[in-house]
């Protein structure tokens, strides 16, 4: 159970600094609607229909990359999911800045420019470092209260995250008390059935660290993507490999393969790998080949095979609880969806506890027509989902434990 104070413990007519996390994908200069700016509207509505001055805070991309961009368009996208103006400044907590937050009426919402172009919000430091920077010492006379929602960024120990609640009294949000309590379930319940976790996408280094901690809580794993191909060259077969400029595999087979070795001779029983796997075919649709007939070791796959899937579906329906981190296959691509959607929609259609994690893999549920009410629950955090299904502690929940 939490720690932590909550929106139903915020006093009345409070004027409140709340950080978001709005990070998102950016295409050609423009930014991309998705599942964070309805998550966290709800938070914003709900203090802005109590009446509250509301001062909003987030991040987007980092310095150096081309998502590293203004927060103007995010208010825009977060006013419509709010159905109420939110208002922007270009300054974080200069004068402008000040002069917006302090002509501020009751009940209005007033979003801040991307609190990383402010020098004082990355470089990662402890709390009370943060604490003392003049971006916190500007802002937090301003506020009768902070209101951290940006579970997905809750990682990260950045000024905006875990400088403010030493020094105004802090509240989780709606997003973060139920991205905290879906997402710590691994740690924190006992489930009786078989606890099932799905491991694919890019990202084979994080997810493989994760199952290496997750051994005993997890009865079974059903791997695909990168991960997924790893474990099969670990078994000895020619996949695995980066492909003409593909940098995926050699990398993180370097990185990780003593550890895919060591799971696969202790945890083998545990670890469901692909039968058969999918690739463009000559034709350029979907083809298909069993691990047992695979002769060209030079073509990239893209998805685990309609084998691979019969056999995933069954397990995922004598499951209790089931917890996914990553796509089965470039799902993007629709001739590779089959493994992720699959596996997906076996999860809807049965009872289990559910956690869809991952900003790449919860897109594919509106992609496909899935029910997001048919999962327990579909996080909108990434690193930090990774770290809570381990148990590892997240800094901005800690200091929203510790105030
Ligand atoms: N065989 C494959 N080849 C190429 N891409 C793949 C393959 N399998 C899965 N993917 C890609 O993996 C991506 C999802 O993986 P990622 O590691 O980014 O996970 P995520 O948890 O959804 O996202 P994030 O951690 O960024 O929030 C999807 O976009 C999908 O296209
Ligand atoms: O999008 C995310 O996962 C969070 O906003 C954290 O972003 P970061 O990895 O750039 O800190």
């Amino acid at each position: 159970m939490s720690t932590f104070k909550t929106l139903d413990d915020l006093d009345s007519d409070q004027r409140v600094l709340v950080r978001l996390d709005l990070n998102s994908p950016v295409e050609g200069g423009e930014v991309q609607d998705n599942r964070r700016f309805e998550r966290h509207a709800e938070t914003v509505r709900e203090l802005a229909e109590a009446g509250h001055r509301v001062v909003l805070m987030a991040h987007q991309g980092r310095p150096g990359d081309d998502d590293f961009v203004s927060l103007e368009q995010h208010a825009d996208i977060l006013a419509e999911h709010v159905d109420r103006d939110v208002q922007f400044v270009a300054d974080t907590y200069g004068d402008d800045a000040i002069e917006a937050i302090e002509s501020l009426e009751s009940g209005e919402i007033l979003l801040l420019e991307n609190t990383r172009m402010c020098d004082d919000e990355l470089p990662e430091e402890e709390p009370e470092e943060k604490a003392e920077t003049e971006f916190v010492q500007a802002l937090a006379p301003l506020f009768d209260a902070y209101v951290n929602d940006a579970y997905s960024a809750a990682h990260r120990s950045h000024a905006s995250l875990v400088g403010f609640p030493l020094e105004l009294p802090a509240y989780a949000g709606r997003v973060m008390q139920t991205e905290y309590e879906a997402n710590s379930a691994m740690a924190t319940r006992e489930f009786d059935g078989q606890v099932t976790m799905v491991v694919g996408g890019t990202k084979a280094t994080d997810v493989i660290d994760v199952m290496n901690n997750l051994g005993e809580k997890v009865d079974r794993f059903l791997l695909g993507g990168i991960a997924g191909e790893l474990f099969l060259r670990a078994a000895g077969h020619d996949v695995g490999f980066d492909v003409d400029d593909m940098d995926l595999f050699d990398d993180q087979w370097e990185e990780n393969h003593e550890t895919i070795e060591s799971l696969i001779e202790e945890r083998g029983d545990q670890i469901s790998l692909a039968d058969d796997l999918a690739y463009e075919g000559p034709e350029g649709g979907r083809a298909e080949v069993n691990l047992e007939d695979l002769e060209e070791k030079d073509r990239p796959y893209l998805d685990v095979g309609a084998d691979t899937i019969e056999a995933y579906e069954p397990v995922i329906h004598d499951s209790e609880a089931v917890f996914v981190k990553g796509a089965l296959g470039l799902f993007e691509d629709e001739r590779f969806s089959n493994g992720t959607v699959g596996v997906l929609r076996a999860i809807s259609e049965t009872e289990c506890f559910s956690v869809v994690g991952g900003g790449d893999t919860s897109r594919a549920i509106e992609m496909y027509g899935l029910d997001e009410d048919d999962f327990g629950h579909v996080s909108i955090a990434g690193g930090a989902y990774i770290r809570a299904l381990t148990g590892a502690s997240l800094v901005g929940v800690e200091m929203l434990e510790r105030n």
